[in-house]
């Protein structure tokens, strides 16, 4: 099947217009074709997705005004040395994003070969307490905190149509995912991408973000008209084709939980981002502004496995959290 025949649009990841999904009108045709499109491409970009513009753009404007501050001043929220405490200010080139590498060594020579080229700042629900949020001190950036919180449960509300869709799709009901995403374990995440030799980009010295899938279940990813974002071909393994910027779409992608879930029905796809061809101004390629919005799933005790007499064991816990309570046991 070509994923061509899929929504509308000209490259391999299909718009589709998620309002009569919305509004009610016409449920089951969306969620059939985005659930086709996760299975064919593991990506899609929603238009009418719900997440009102105004406030996209805002978080756009924020991000941009918190990135312009000097370096030291972002270093007052800095991220902690462990990648498990995944929270606050990265500079470039601290994270290095790779497919299945785990030695710390080998991860330490890629970063310092070719580096990923971004700079980024994670942030979570406030009330979490295993990964509690990393801010700039009250004072700086007065409104920042209050925007990406406010950001961040608007998300949210969109995540719920979106696995709605997911699950109707399935044929499942349409609240299956809800109660496996209910915590709102999730992570928003600003990137900034600076202006860099698009040469430094092309021979491989450096990189904006390598290839990847994701982890979780889903990602939502909001991006600006600069571009760059690429995915690999499913048809033609090792070819990646770009995910153009359609305005005020939303991309989504399956993670690598959901594939597992499905059964492997649905794809968790190698994407990347790179120079947008075409773009580069005196041989330095513009900066990038993007938001991913990644949700985590929760694990609960099944329907059926405890009643009155027989009372839940177990707190419901998200998958993120649950692997970092055990990986802190072993020290
Ligand atoms: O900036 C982008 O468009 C991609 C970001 C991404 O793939 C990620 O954060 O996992
Ligand atoms: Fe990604």
């Amino acid at each position: 099947m070509s994923s061509e025949s899929l929504g509308s649009g000209t490259g391999l990841v299909p718009i589709i217009d998620f309002e009569p999904f919305l509004t009610g009108s016409n449920k089951q045709a969306v969620a059939d074709e985005i659930l086709k499109s996760l299975k064919a491409v593991g990506f899609v970009q929603l238009i009418n997705h719900g997440v009102p513009q105004e406030k996209v753009d805002e978080m756009f404007r924020w991000s941009k005004s918190f990135f312009s501050l000097p370096l030291e001043t972002k270093q007052l929220a800095p991220h902690p040395p462990s990648g498990t405490h995944h929270r606050g200010y990265s500079a470039p080139g601290r994270e290095k994003v790779l497919q299945h590498v785990y030695d710390k060594e080998k991860v330490e020579a890629m970063r310092l070969n070719v580096p990923d080229v971004k700079e980024s700042f994670e942030v979570g629900r406030e009330d979490d307490k295993i990964m509690p949020n990393i801010w700039l001190p009250d004072g700086v950036l007065p409104g920042f905190k209050q925007a990406c919180l406010d950001f961040y449960w608007t998300c949210d509300i969109t995540k719920f149509r979106i696995l709605g869709a997911l699950a109707l799709g399935l044929g499942l009901d349409e609240n299956y995912f809800e109660s496996s995403h209910k915590v709102g374990d999730n992570q928003l995440r600003l990137l900034h991408y600076p202006s860099l030799p698009e040469q430094s980009l092309k021979n491989g010295e450096a990189a904006r973000i390598g290839q990847h899938s994701d982890f979780g279940s889903i990602t939502m990813l909001f991006q600006d008209a600069v571009g760059g974002l690429e995915v690999e071909d499913p048809n033609n393994p090792g070819e990646f084709k770009a995910v153009p910027s359609v305005e005020n779409a939303l991309v989504v992608n399956a993670g690598d939980f959901l594939m597992r879930w499905s059964n492997d029905l649905i794809r968790s796809t190698i994407h990347r981002v790179q120079a947008p061809p075409g773009s580069s101004k005196d041989g330095a390629t513009p900066e990038r502004y993007s938001i991913p919005y990644d949700f985590d799933t929760v694990v609960e005790c099944l329907p059926g496995t405890y009643s009155d007499v027989r009372p839940k064991r177990y707190e419901p816990i998200s998958a993120s959290e649950y692997i970092l309570q055990r990986l802190a046991a072993t020290y």
